[in-house]
């Protein structure tokens, strides 16, 4: 879905996504964990704020990115254990790359076709437990 929604004004990306909800191809539209949707005010509110702690928004798709630095691979792979364990207790896993002691990691939910509340909470873990140097 976020290769349809590439190049997308905002505007356009939240139609679309609404009639992702509606049509019930985001995948927990008819669970209790719908309500994992943003709409677009809680959307800004909640990307001002990730911007302030570091992440960014990902060109050409509704993603957001950080890239962490750790001094050794030993820290950096342990964070990535915590990740991962929190991820699984979630459903929700992190797009990522490592090499020694640098992490990037990019957040979206596919199953809803872009950023959600469950980014924002997965970003909300992993600034909680990164290095704050
Ligand atoms: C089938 C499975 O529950 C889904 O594909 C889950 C798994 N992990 C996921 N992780 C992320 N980041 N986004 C998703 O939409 C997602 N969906």
């Amino acid at each position: 879905m976020s290769v349809l929604m590439c190049g997308l004004r905002p505007c356009n990306r939240v139609l679309i996504r609404s009639s992702l909800m509606l049509s019930g191809l985001c995948k927990n539209h008819s669970s209790k964990e719908s309500s994992h949707w943003l709409s677009p005010a809680d959307r800004d509110q909640q990307v001002k704020e990730l911007r302030t702690a570091g992440w960014v928004e990902v060109k050409g798709r509704d993603a957001i990115f950080k890239e962490l630095h750790f001094k050794t691979f030993n820290q950096a792979f342990g964070f990535m254990s915590r990740v991962a364990l929190q991820a699984e207790k979630m459903n929700h896993h992190p797009e990522w790359f490592n090499v020694y002691n640098k992490v990037q990691i990019t957040l979206t939910t596919h199953d809803c076709g872009g950023l959600s509340k469950r980014d924002v909470k997965m970003a909300t873990f992993i600034d909680k437990i990164a290095p704050s140097d």
